[in-house]
């Protein structure tokens, strides 16, 4: 049994729950100045229809097995689970009741950093992944829009310490994205375990 407070978003044709403190505030400043300082922090370029930019965000790739990550015309190849990033594994394993085996970390350096719409539907995530979300720092809006049914949307702000968790066919029938903001917005750290197979 798990004794975090938490809430289901209402969302048809998705399964998604947030706790809002799945960790407390000093866990969540000492994680976070931890991960700062000892993520080997990466910044890719993406191609798109034939241009190259730099990703707006930087980002790191862990796994349990030597699978890389692949998507857009990304290949990730994986660090070591270690330190603090292993206990936040195994306490995210516990309340979610999976093991995962990998996770990607994204840093947003400021309000100009984001992560454009996107679904999480890779083959290597297999069918209807659970991918559970932590947030660290600087609180940032994470949006949501149905595939097919273009009016329905949805919008949480992922605090300091939280926890959100997507499965069932959320990544089918739903797109996500952090978007930028012109609001001054200090560092936030998501780290988003997954299994990759
Ligand atoms: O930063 C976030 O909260 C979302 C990250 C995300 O959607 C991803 O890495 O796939
Ligand atoms: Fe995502």
């Amino acid at each position: 049994m798990c004794l975090k407070e938490s809430h289901e978003l209402n969302m048809p044709d998705a399964q998604v729950v947030y706790y809002p403190q799945f960790f407390n505030k000093d866990r969540a400043d000492s994680l976070l100045a931890n991960l700062l300082n000892t993520t080997p922090w990466q910044q890719d370029t993406i191609t798109v229809f034939g241009k190259t930019y730099l990703q707006p965000r930087l980002t790191a790739f862990f796994a349990n097995n030597n699978k890389v990550y692949k998507y857009s015309n990304i290949t990730m190849q994986p660090h070591n689970f270690q330190g603090d990033l292993l206990e936040i594994k195994k306490e995210v394993e516990n309340v979610v009741g999976t093991e995962f085996t990998s996770c990607l970390a994204n840093l947003y350096r400021d309000g100009q950093d984001s992560n454009g719409w996107h679904a999480d539907d890779e083959k290597s995530l297999g069918k209807n992944p659970i991918i559970a979300s932590i947030s660290l720092g600087s609180e940032r809006i994470f949006q949501f829009k149905h595939k097919t049914h273009k009016n329905l949307r949805e919008k949480l702000v992922l605090e300091h310490g939280s926890l959100l968790v997507m499965r069932g066919k959320t990544q089918h029938n739903w797109l996500h994205q952090i978007p930028k903001t012109r609001k001054p917005v200090a560092k936030r750290i998501n780290l988003t375990f997954r299994i990759i197979q």
